[in-house]
């Protein structure tokens, strides 16, 4: 199969070092081993052929009258993630027809933030697709911390809500650890609880879920074909949701890992090196050429609003990687809008999934 997957690639990708590279990453990435395992969940996305990239760009860089430029690839997380999609639908549907059961994630909202609906609804709509059901419980902005602990201990309890997802930030006066703490173990898909946490810091341990965009980031490399192990990997950022469980992945798949954050003194000259750079900063286009080693391969999780009077809603979304500038110096970038953010929303359906398995004992 491997040989087959192998001479595929060959014809589509004539640069037979990526493709060897591919192959053999991809091979480690399918063999769920026994004592050695390096992947954390069963892949939801198993045995199937990634696509490679996305598209090949031509864009042009800022002067439209260049020629032009870019070379790297389009890591294309919209179509990666919908493909992941139709196929978490399809097993919710076999599963549906087993046992008459659906896997089912509830939501609390506290408060009014837009970015918090926007994503929120994405969430909702993406379940509505893969046939996962879907509730939502809102709080006002200034609700109680019982109110939304009650409220939570009855997701706990409900056996028809395998997946409980606390939409972060909260309101300033509630405390987020707390909360985060009462979550069940086995409906965490989000995967912050400390417990789960914990076992993704450990080696030797599983965690019962791994966070959603982090999961997202690993899996657009390993479908990309981008070997992990013994490279040089740079994560910019290190909050707990994001920064932190993406060094920790990177590390599980042996990449060599350095963290970046806002401490850190010259970080350019540490990005430089890095074979793969993952961005969580949130600093809008912080990420310049010069930043990158020629051939990167570039991750970005940075989702900024910044003011566009001329889009929709009077903002657009950037990501913290100066998009055209990695486009002429990387090997594979992940654009934002359309990369790790659908990523993030498929990975959670995938744990939703995998738990309400786990909860009604398939394997
Ligand atoms: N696409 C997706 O699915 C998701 C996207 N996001 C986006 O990812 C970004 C990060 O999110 P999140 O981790 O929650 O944000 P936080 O604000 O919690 O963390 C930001 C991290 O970046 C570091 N940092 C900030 N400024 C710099 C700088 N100038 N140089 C180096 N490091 C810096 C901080 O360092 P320090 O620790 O020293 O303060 C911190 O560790 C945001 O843009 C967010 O919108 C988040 C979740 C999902
Ligand atoms: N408990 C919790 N879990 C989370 O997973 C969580 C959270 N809190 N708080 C906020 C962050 C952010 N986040 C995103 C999800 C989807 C997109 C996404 O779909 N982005 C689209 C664009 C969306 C748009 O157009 O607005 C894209 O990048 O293409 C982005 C960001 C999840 N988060
Ligand atoms: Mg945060």
């Amino acid at each position: 199969m491997y040989r087959k997957i192998l001479m595929r690639m060959r014809m589509m990708n004539p640069t037979r070092k990526v493709v060897v590279g591919w192959a053999k990453e991809y091979k480690r990435y399918l063999s769920t081993t026994t004592t050695n395992q390096i992947l954390l969940s069963p892949p939801l996305v198993s045995v199937d052929l990634p696509e490679i990239w996305g598209s090949t760009s031509t864009l042009y860089h800022h002067h439209p009258s260049q020629s032009p430029v870019s070379h790297a690839k389009i890591i294309n997380g919209k179509s990666i993630a919908e493909e992941i999609t139709s196929r978490v639908a399809s097993k919710v549907k076999w599963m549906k027809e087993s046992i008459g059961k659906v896997p089912g994630l509830a939501v609390i909202l506290v408060g009014q933030r837009r970015d918090s609906l926007t994503y929120v609804r994405n969430k909702i709509k993406a379940c509505d697709e893969a046939g996962i059901k879907s509730v939502v419980a809102e709080f006002p902005d200034t609700c109680a911390e019982e109110d939304i602990m009650t409220s939570l201990s009855k997701f706990n309890e409900d056996p028809s809500v395998h997946g409980i997802l606390l939409q972060l930030p909260l309101p300033e006066h509630l405390d987020e650890e707390k909360i985060l703490n009462l979550v069940s173990l086995e409906k965490d898909v989000d995967g912050f609880h400390p417990i789960n946490m914990g076992n993704l810091s450990m080696r030797g341990r599983e965690p019962l879920f791994v966070p959603c965009t982090p999961k997202g980031c690993l899996e657009l490399l390993l479908r990309s074909g981008v070997g992990i192990v013994g490279k040089k990997a740079v994560v910019i950022g290190r909050s707990n949701i994001v920064g932190l469980p993406i060094a920790l992945l990177l590390q599980r798949h042996h990449a060599t890992v350095t963290t970046v954050h806002a401490c850190t003194k010259n970080p350019e000259h540490i990005t430089c090196e890095a074979d793969i750079v993952v961005s969580a900063a949130g600093v809008p286009n912080m990420i310049r050429s010069s930043w990158l080693k020629p051939g990167a391969v570039v991750i970005d999780v940075g989702t900024c609003p910044v003011e566009d009077p001329s889009a929709e809603y009077g903002y657009r979304l950037v990501g913290d990687v100066c998009y055209e500038e990695a486009l002429r110096i990387a090997s594979a970038v992940t654009p934002v809008p359309g990369g790790v953010g659908p990523m993030t929303i498929a990975m959670l359906l995938c744990n939703t999934l995998e738990s309400a398995k786990r909860l009604y004992g398939f394997t």
